[in-house]
Parts: C-alpha cells; sequence; structure tokens
C-alpha cells in the first residue's frame, strides 16, 4: 500500500508525467527521471507513483519475501489521504470507488458496463504466473499503459470487451496478457488431454499478425504457450501441421483462418477466448461475414474488440451480439495520437516525388539519428480519416514525440473538411491552400459563427 497525501492528485503516477533531472539532481533509480520523491521503503530517490511500484515490485521478485507493507510516502501535498492497493499485499484495503473514479480520471480511463473490476497499478498484483510478469519486466514493460491498468483485470474476469485506445498505447499486451495467464492454466490443469486451441486472435492483415505472434512469443517464453500463425502467403499445410500438433494460440487473418476451418477439420471446441484486433476494420464489409463466421463457429467465447478508432455502429453490432460487455475507452481515441506533430504539406502529385526528395535530403544532412526520430512520411492521403489516424500513429509509440508529414492536395478534397478538423484539433497547422478551398467548410474550421439571436433581434 501506498499512502499518497495529495490535493488534487498532483502527485505523478506515471513516471512520464515527471521532468528529466537537471545536473547534480537526484534521478529515479527506475527510470532516471527527475527524482522529486524518497520510496519511505528503501531511500531510494524515485520519480513517481509508478516507479515506486515497480521497485517494490523489482525488490519483491529478487528477494522472494514479500516487502513488507511500506508506510507514508512523504509527498509534499495537502489533505486527502489516496490509498494504492497493491495485491501484494492482500490484508491491505481496497481503492475505495471515490479513488477509483479518481484514478481513472486523471490517466483517462472511461469504462461502461456492470460490475466493471478495478484497474491494477501493477503486473504483479493481478495472479498472473511470475514467469510472465518476469517477461513483461524482461520486455521493458515495468508498469502496465492505462488500457492494460484496465482491460488485464476485466478480461481476467471472463468479460466480453470493446477496447478503444490512442494508437501506440499498448492494447496487443493488453490482450495478450490475460490470454497467456489464461492458456498457461488451462494447460497446467489438464496438460495430459490432447486438446485443441483456447485462444483466436484475429488481424487484418498479415503483417499485423507477425508481430501480434513475435509478441506473444515474447511475453509467453518458458511456458506451456504455444502459437500458431494461420495467414496467406505461408504453407497452409505446416500451419496445420502445427495446429494438429498442440497449440494454444492461434493468430491469423480471417480469409486463410475460414479456408483452415472449410476445409480441414480443426477443433475449436476448446476455444474460450476469441480477440478481434483492430475491428473497426475487420467488421467492414469485407471482413464481415468471414469474422462473423469465425465466431459462429465457436461456442460462447469470451470476445473482446479493439481499435484506436471505434464508431457507434460498432458498439452497437458488439451489444446486440454480446451480454454484459464491458466498453473501455483510454485517452482520446478516434483522433490522431497527441504525440504525433502532424505537418501537411501541400503538394500537386506530380511534384511529390521532388519534393520527398528534399524533406529526406534536408532529414539526412542534419545527422538526425533517424533511428530514434518516429517520422512517418504519407506520400498520398489515405481512403478515409480512420485510416489516416492510423497511419500517422505508426510515428508515436507510447507516448514518445514523432512527427508524421503529410502530401495532400485537391485530390483528396473528399477529407478537407475531417482533415481540417483533425489538425484544428491537434492545433497543427493548416496549409492556406487546405483552410481557403471551397471543400473545407467553415465549420471544421470552428469559424462558423451562428448569429446569437437575441430578444432584440425580434424586437
Ligand atoms: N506496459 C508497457 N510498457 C512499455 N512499453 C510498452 C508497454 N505496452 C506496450 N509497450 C510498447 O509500446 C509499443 C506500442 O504497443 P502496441 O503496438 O501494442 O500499441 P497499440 O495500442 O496496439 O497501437 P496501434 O493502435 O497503433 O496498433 C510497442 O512497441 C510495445 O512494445
Amino acid at each position: 500500500m501506498i499512502f499518497v497525501t495529495l490535493t488534487d492528485l498532483r502527485v505523478k503516477e506515471r513516471c512520464f508525467e515527471q521532468r528529466e533531472a537537471l545536473p547534480g539532481e537526484p534521478r529515479c533509480v527506475i527510470c532516471g527521471r527527475y527524482g522529486e520523491y524518497i520510496c519511505d521503503q528503501t531511500d531510494d530517490d524515485i520519480c513517481s507513483v509508478e516507479c515506486k511500484t515497480a521497485l517494490l515490485a523489482r525488490i519483491a521478485a529478487e528477494t522472494k519475501i514479500p516487502v513488507k507493507a511500506p508506510a507514508r510516502v512523504k509527498v509534499p501535498f495537502g489533505d486527502e489521504s489516496f490509498c494504492v492497493r497493491d495485491n501484494n499485499f492482500p490484508d491491505i484495503p481496497s481503492l475505495h470507488a471515490s479513488q477509483i473514479a479518481s484514478l481513472r480520471n486523471k490517466l483517462d480511463i472511461c469504462v461502461k458496463g456492470e460490475a466493471i473490476p478495478d484497474p491494477i497499478m501493477c503486473f504483479s498484483s493481478c495472479g498472473l504466473p511470475e514467469k510472465l510478469v518476469h517477461n513483461l519486466d524482461a520486455a521493458g514493460y515495468t508498469m502496465p499503459t492505462p488500457v492494460q491498468m484496465q482491460v488485464i483485470p476485466a478480461s481476467i474476469s471472463n468479460r466480453s470487451l470493446l477496447v478503444s485506445a490512442d494508437t501506440g498505447s499498448g492494447k496487443t499486451a493488453s490482450f495478450l496478457v490475460p490470454i497467456i495467464a489464461h492458456c498457461s492454466r488451462r494447460e497446467l490443469q489438464q496438460s495430459e488431454s490432447k486438446r485443441g486451441p483456447l485462444a483466436i486472435v484475429l488481424a487484418p492483415t498479415r503483417e499485423l499478425c507477425l508481430q501480434v505472434e513475435d509478441q506473444a512469443k515474447v511475453l509467453g517464453k518458458g511456458l506451456p504457450f504455444k502459437t500458431a500463425l494461420v495467414v496467406g502467403g505461408d504453407p497452409l499445410a505446416q500451419q496445420i501441421y502445427r495446429i494438429e500438433n498442440g497449440v494454444e494460440l492461434i493468430v491469423g487473418t480471417p480469409g486463410r483462418l475460414i479456408d483452415l476451418l472449410m476445409k480441414h477439420n480443426v477443433d475449436l471446441t476448446d476455444v474460450s477466448v476469441f480477440v478481434l484486433d483492430e475491428v473497426d476494420c475487420l467488421l467492414e464489409r469485407g471482413f464481415r461475414d468471414q469474422a462473423m463466421q469465425i465466431f459462429r463457429a465457436l461456442s460462447c467465447p469470451q470476445v473482446m474488440m479493439f481499435s484506436a478508432t471505434i464508431h457507434p455502429e460498432i458498439e452497437k453490432l458488439s451489444n446486440s451480439l454480446l451480454n454484459n460487455m464491458i466498453h473501455i475507452s483510454c485517452g482520446n481515441p478516434g483522433k490522431p495520437n497527441k504525440s504525433v506533430r502532424q505537418v501537411v504539406i501541400w503538394v500537386e502529385s506530380k511534384q511529390k516525388k521532388q519534393k520527398i526528395f528534399e524533406i529526406i535530403k534536408r532529414v539526412l544532412g542534419r545527422g538526425m539519428d533517424l533511428v530514434k526520430v518516429h517520422q512517418v512520411i504519407l506520400f498520398d492521403m489515405p481512403n478515409s480519416i480512420d485510416e489516416y489516424i492510423h497511419q500517422v500513429g505508426r510515428a508515436s509509440r507510447m507516448g514518445k514525440e514523432g512527427v508524421a508529414i503529410v502530401f495532400v492536395n485537391e485530390e483528396d478534397r473528399k477529407l478537407f473538411g475531417e482533415l481540417a478538423q483533425v489538425l484544428k484539433t491537434a492545433g497543427a497547422p493548416i496549409p492556406r491552400e487546405l483552410s481557403n478551398s471551397k471543400f473545407t467548410s467553415s465549420v471544421s474550421l470552428g469559424t462558423d459563427r451562428k448569429r446569437k439571436l437575441s430578444s432584440r433581434a425580434h424586437s
């Protein structure tokens, strides 16, 4: 339990809220940022509640002896006591409802549904296999992101979820962690009996499936947890062979998975978790029938759906399919990640190539360390503002600053209104040609001033 006394939650919960340490200032022993506070348990310099929890979790893991419940963290704040529960110390009272609400409010976590489990403050406080917690730490996941804080406990409670969160906010691990925990538990309970897969993750593209499976392997290392990739471009026979030899998780694209299910007798009886990543894309016309066909082939699984852009019709469809679903929304979904600086440049199509070389010659001339620069150049505007949000989101991961350069011209006029609105919301400069275009409604720019009707107007 960490007692911090504070008035308006001004204590830094997350380490990314803390500033860098200036020369000669104390540094946080976990992340190296300014060590604003002292951990009363170890007298180490720490920068935030997050890093204090990580420090105690690390000590507990290393000493295997639960660190005794710490008393008060001396924090120079006022009169409201804020108790953060850590399930490492189960006898400690959990958070009060008002404190849960404050925490969710502070971390931009919105929830909708019945009997929603409390968010977790660290991976070691929700009964995950120790090896999984170790793998998370080894992967640099010292603390859960806000979406993981809320999704993991809700998923472990077997609830169906509809999750919208910013691009780059850690949605993948938020569904993989509970899947790996679930599969490892089932495997240990029924290791003798041969079973079919226990979970399926559906994603719209081969590349995304490869990325999800890679992350699953990293987090599931050393646990009774095997994966199979079912995507086009790889021999189907090998994929079937691997599944028939026993896997816990299948990660695949709808088309290849349907192929496999129609032509080969893959036993899906044991599949109890079905994840749709980039669900808005999977429920679009092209994929919807296939995704629904797979869903109907399963026996009432727990369904978890994720995307950075979820529209009301997706929510309506999900509510019609699933009982007692929880809707979790984190950050500012449906808009470009706030950490991405958007630079929209007006370029006629025939001049785009020339422009891009100028930019690259300029990004290379200054010797920028390209490995660190998160930069995306959209040579062509995508077909929808949702795709624009996903594409520029490549430039920022985990809140790290990024830059997205976008070429736009009259050919993209159907998106001018939405693009101007997104740029205006993000405070990004809007090219004159875009703001002056007749296709950019003044409403998008917020310059539309309805004349106020006042009593004088009637007289
Ligand atoms: N708890 C964590 N601590 C540190 N890094 C993390 C954590 N969770 C995820 N990451 C890293 O953050 C990056 C973004 O994660 P991920 O791809 O899951 O985001 P996402 O929300 O799925 O993004 P998108 O919507 O763009 O697909 C990845 O590099 C991942 O390794």
